[in-house]
């Protein structure tokens, strides 16, 4: 398989496109027509580094940090993904692709972009709403698994997010319970594009080799059994079924719990296995739901808007 051949040891981070596929939207440093169109998609007014308070720290991820901010004269609290001018290339690149499709969004289930900016240190940060509660994986090491009612909320709103991104052209490329964020009002939005991908194109050819392997769907990880080209929107909706399910056992799914993920044995299970099913005592509407994600055969699974009609959301106590 295509992958077997690029990829010889452990890694379930995955990089970004080659590049032929970059297609950067502007160069660095940013001319301020570009920054400035983005930002003031924003309802605040374009946010510049000094009025930011540091409050701590978020979290890190691939090469930056995460602050919590508070605007000095709004005393309005944000998210400050910071990149720093030492961090390699790819990175960096990531920062401005995040932005530069953050700056494109307007959903209620994608985070809210408030602008950007270059530092003279060569520092670059997006700034967004802040989510108090972290990530859902953090609620689930936190508090453990989410009942099937707490699933349907939650998946009500991924797949409000996705459809709003699918009917935009974007693809995610990396959904996964640490890229979707949450509030104290358990609103969850899509978070961290820095490898997704905005197709020009229906039919536009989509890398595989990017976001992170575990959460990849069987057609990823052979694009070539696709003439080199598979459906980047179905591949989010894999991705979902088995964050779902992971949200819902407590573990990644393809692997018993506890059991740390390797590489090769995760790879053939994803393509030559079947795709995993929940335990007893889950719901037939659940299960046929995560069935309906988890179709090995791309053409089959279903859309984010079909997904959206499945009446496994009708648990969700919003629409009761
Ligand atoms: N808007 C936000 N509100 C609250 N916390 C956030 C926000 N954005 C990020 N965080 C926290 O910061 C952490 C790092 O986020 P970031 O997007 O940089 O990286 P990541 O997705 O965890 O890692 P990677 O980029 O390597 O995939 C998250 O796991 C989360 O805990």
């Amino acid at each position: 398989m295509a992958v077997v051949r690029d990829r010889r040891q452990l890694n379930l981070r995955l990089p970004l496109p080659e590049p032929s596929e970059r297609c950067p939207r502007f160069p660095l440093p940013l001319p301020p027509s570009a920054t400035s169109a983005s930002a003031s998609k924003s309802s605040t007014a374009a946010i510049a580094p000094a009025d930011l308070e540091k409050l701590g720290v978020l979290g890190h991820g691939n090469g930056g940090t995460v602050y919590k901010v508070r605007h000095k004269r709004t005393s309005s609290i944000y998210a400050l993904k910071v990149v720093h001018a030492d961090s390699d290339p790819m990175t960096r690149r990531q920062v401005l692709r995040e932005m530069d499709i953050l700056g494109r969004t307007d959903s209620p289930n994608v985070v809210q972009y408030h602008g950007f900016f270059e530092k003279p240190s060569g520092d670059v940060a997006i700034v967004t709403e802040y989510m108090d509660l972290g990530t859902l994986d953090t609620l689930l090491k936190k508090n453990g698994t989410f009942s099937e009612a707490q699933l349907a909320t939650v998946a009500r709103q991924v797949l409000n997010g996705l459809s709003y991104l699918h009917a935009h052209k974007i693809i995610h490329r990396d959904i996964k319970p640490s890229n979707l964020l949450v509030n104290k009002n358990m609103e969850v939005k899509i978070a961290d594009f820095g490898v997704s991908k905005i197709m020009c194109r229906t039919l536009d050819a989509c890398n595989s080799y990017v976001g992170t392997c575990a959460y990849m769907s069987p057609e990823r990880f052979d694009p070539d059994r696709y003439g080199g080209n598979y459906n980047g929107y179905a591949a989010d909706i894999w991705s979902l079924g088995l964050t779902l399910f992971e949200l819902y056992v407590g573990h990644f799914p393809f692997l018993p719990a506890g059991q740390r993920p390797d590489w090769a044995t995760l790879m053939c299970s994803i393509c030559f296995g079947d795709p995993p099913t929940l335990p007893e005592g889950a719901s037939e509407e659940f299960r046929s739901f995560i069935e309906c994600c988890l179709k090995k055969e791309s053409s089959e699974r279903w859309t984010a808007s079909q997904l959206l009609t499945h009446p496994f959301l009708s648990r969700d106590p919003e629409h009761c």
